[in-house]
């Protein structure tokens, strides 16, 4: 039994370069971290902080020592020098409070704004419109590259009246951002139950209603099966290029012949080969955009 007193987080910084994020966050999410937060210098190109927090009883030594080994030959494997890393005991801190600081209103593209939902809006934004946010502990604060994409494109492209798949939806971003571009429906899902948590949260924050905006645990398959599939007119997906390619057989069995596909979370060095993946499934290149080595596609079906 743990004693209250006993307990304690272990906060983990770590410096890495802009250009190694994908794995680190693929090696976090491997390793069942959740929490943590990312430090990023304004112009996106210089070393970023990695921040996590780790509860004391769950993480001994041992686990420790590893875990930050771990890293370190992940960093290794990309760059000679091994960078610093820090470990501080947080003592009557909640973690969740922690990363909270390191939030601020966030202008995207030239009509939305991320609000964290413990801030008040400026009234420089005030014309925006307004996507409040509480991750909790899901991927999707909105800083992201791969989220800023998919927000700048469905800013482009408004889906009025449109009904919509978001396939591994974080914190509901781009579900939220949707409804407020004009979309009817929204259906959201993640294998994440705490993405699914941050979302149903953020729904509620934003004064939607499950008609408009729902979601689900579970992956594609899940609501490919269902017995009435939404046929959606456009589907979102911003994951890593390895999970959109096991998922992209479903694409067809939620969609219609006037779809698109909406598909982030790539590298720059990745679009040629999923397109060609996507192709050989029926898919075909309509736009790709790109931010800070990530890409988003745009493609529509090349045979009804
Ligand atoms: C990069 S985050 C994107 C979150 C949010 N959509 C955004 O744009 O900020 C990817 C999300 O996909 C979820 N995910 C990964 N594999 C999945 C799968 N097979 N089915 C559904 N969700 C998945 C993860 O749990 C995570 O929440």
């Amino acid at each position: 039994m743990i004693q209250s007193t006993e307990f304690f987080w272990w906060k983990f910084e770590l410096v890495f370069p802009p250009d190694v994020e994908e794995s680190f966050l693929w090696f976090l999410n491997m390793a069942g971290i959740k929490s943590y937060a990312i430090e990023r210098s304004p112009d996106n190109l210089q070393d970023q902080t990695l921040m996590v927090w780790l509860p004391s009883h769950e993480w001994l030594k041992k686990d420790r020592e590893e875990f930050e080994n771990s890293l370190l030959a992940l960093n290794k494997a990309f760059r000679e020098d091994v960078l610093n890393t820090k470990w501080e005991k947080i003592i009557d801190e909640d973690w969740s409070s922690s990363w909270k600081k390191f939030w601020k209103a966030d202008p995207v593209g030239s009509k939305i704004l991320i609000l964290p939902s413990w801030l008040e809006l400026p009234d420089i934004y005030s014309n925006r419109i307004v996507i409040k946010l509480d991750p909790g502990s899901a991927f999707g604060t909105g800083s992201h590259p791969t989220t800023r994409l998919c927000l700048e494109d469905l800013e482009r492209n408004p889906p009025l009246g449109k009904k919509v798949v978001d396939i591994g939806c974080g914190s509901g971003v781009l579900g939220i951002a949707a409804i407020k571009l004009g979309a009817k429906e929204v259906r959201a899902i993640d294998i994440d139950s705490l993405a699914v948590r941050a979302t149903s949260e953020n729904i509620v924050l934003n004064n939607l209603s499950q008609k408009q905006l729902s979601v689900s645990l579970g992956s594609i398959e899940n609501l490919a099966n269902q017995l009435n599939p939404l046929s959606a007119d456009l589907l979102i997906c911003n994951t890593l290029s390895p999970v959109i390619k096991e998922l992209a057989p479903y694409f067809f069995k939620l969609t219609h012949s006037y779809s698109r596909l909406c598909l982030s979370g790539l590298l720059v060095a990745q679009v040629e080969d999923i397109t060609n993946f996507l192709s050989i499934l029926g898919w075909e290149l309509i736009d790709s955009y790109s931010s800070d080595n990530w890409a988003l596609i745009r493609l529509c079906r090349n045979h009804p």
